[in-house]
């Protein structure tokens, strides 16, 4: 598929950033964790600026496909990544040295009970956050474009 290309825009949120730029300078070998568990990078576009966004996720995977979790520690507001997946579905994931193109899908219902159980399972904290705010914390599915 086509790669996302423009100007990328660091982000504000200070760990973030350190662990986008460990993670890319390695290429995919240091800063791929949090708390011992698998992270990822999620390439967005910006809904408003056009401009490159990245994001470390918690990694969940099953068969290829992946889960990207807006959970954003259970506050009450979406993470603004967020709106730009809503607004460009055309994203990138980076999972260890591997970089590639996936289309986002929302999930409900059931397809996202399903991918629920396997968020909380690769990362337990999810059902903390969940449980924290009456925010529905949204699940995009990632399939290869
Ligand atoms: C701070 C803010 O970031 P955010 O997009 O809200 O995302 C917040 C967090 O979700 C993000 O920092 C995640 O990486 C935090 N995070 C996780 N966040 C999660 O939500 N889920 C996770 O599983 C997760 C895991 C994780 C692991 C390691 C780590 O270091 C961080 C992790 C930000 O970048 N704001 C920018 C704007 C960003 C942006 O995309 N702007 C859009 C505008 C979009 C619009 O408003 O419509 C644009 O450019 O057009 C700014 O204030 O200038």
């Amino acid at each position: 598929g086509m790669p996302l290309t423009g100007e990328y825009e660091p982000s504000p949120a200070e760990w973030a950033r350190k662990q986008v730029e460990e993670f890319e300078s390695s290429g995919g070998t240091q800063g791929t964790t949090l708390h011992g568990r698998p992270v990822i990078i999620l390439t967005t576009r910006g809904a408003k600026s056009g401009k490159i966004r990245k994001s470390p996720l918690m990694r969940v995977e099953h068969e290829g496909a992946y889960a990207i979790v807006a959970s954003l520690g259970g506050a009450p507001k979406h993470p603004v990544w967020y709106h730009n997946v809503v607004a460009d579905p055309r994203v990138e994931l980076q999972d260890g040295p591997v970089r590639k193109d996936y289309l986002a899908r929302e999930v409900t219902g059931e397809e996202k009970a399903l991918w629920w159980s396997r968020a909380v399972t690769a990362y337990p904290d999810y059902d903390d956050y969940q449980r924290k705010t009456d925010r529905q914390i949204p699940v995009f599915v990632l399939e290869p474009a």
